[in-house]
């Protein structure tokens, strides 16, 4: 079968549960990630179970959603990729509650390594954080490991 680029629009989630994007994660980020001219788009609002500080989203919250947006690649090239690497700026403090919009983009593909770069910006077009990461191209066997208990939460509709 011969793998067709996405269009621009709303791509799947990684799978049910995903921390990220899985619709049925009770703690998760519920992020809807969207293709748009080549890049990669979520916009977000991280609230309150996400605070570090008072009223400032914590840093690693802001990372797993970066983490999540840069794995959405492996739908940019037909092919899983998982995180090697990632380096994160905080330019400025993410407040609870505002809006943020981040756009991910592969820069270049060599061989198995995807040099992803994203940038967030409030609703201002202010920049909040930058970031970069090295993905590596797996297999599929990659995620043969021991599987959580409800192998139900896979479906048709998701890769894993
Ligand atoms: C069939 C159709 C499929 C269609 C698919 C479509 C879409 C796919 C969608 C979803 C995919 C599914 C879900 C996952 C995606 C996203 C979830 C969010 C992201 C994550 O949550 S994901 C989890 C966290 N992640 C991990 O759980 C990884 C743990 N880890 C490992 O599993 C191994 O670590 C692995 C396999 C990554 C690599 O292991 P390895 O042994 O194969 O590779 P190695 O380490 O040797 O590195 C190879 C080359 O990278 C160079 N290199 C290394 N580090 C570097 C650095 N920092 N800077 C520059 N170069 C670097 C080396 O120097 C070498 O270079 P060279 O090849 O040139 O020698």
């Amino acid at each position: 079968m011969t793998w067709e680029p996405p269009h621009d629009g709303p791509l799947p989630q990684h799978h049910h549960n995903c921390l990220g994007c899985g619709d049925r994660n009770p703690h998760g980020h519920h992020l809807q990630v969207r293709l748009e001219g080549g890049a990669l788009h979520a916009r977000h609002t991280f609230d309150e179970r996400h605070a570090g500080a008072p009223g400032i989203t914590h840093g690693g919250a802001i990372a797993t959603v970066l983490d999540d947006v840069f794995g959405f690649a492996g739908y940019l090239i037909g092919q899983p990729a998982v995180t090697r690497s990632l380096s994160i700026d905080y330019d400025r403090p993410v407040p609870v509650g505002a809006i943020c919009d981040i756009t991910a983009r592969l820069e270049r593909r060599e061989d198995r390594k995807l040099f992803l770069t994203a940038e967030g910006v409030d609703a201002s077009g202010a920049r909040l954080f930058t970031a970069r990461a090295l993905f590596l191209v797996v297999d599929l066997q990659h995620f043969h490991g021991p599987r959580p208990p409800d192998s139900s939460a896979r479906s048709s509709r998701t890769l894993l």
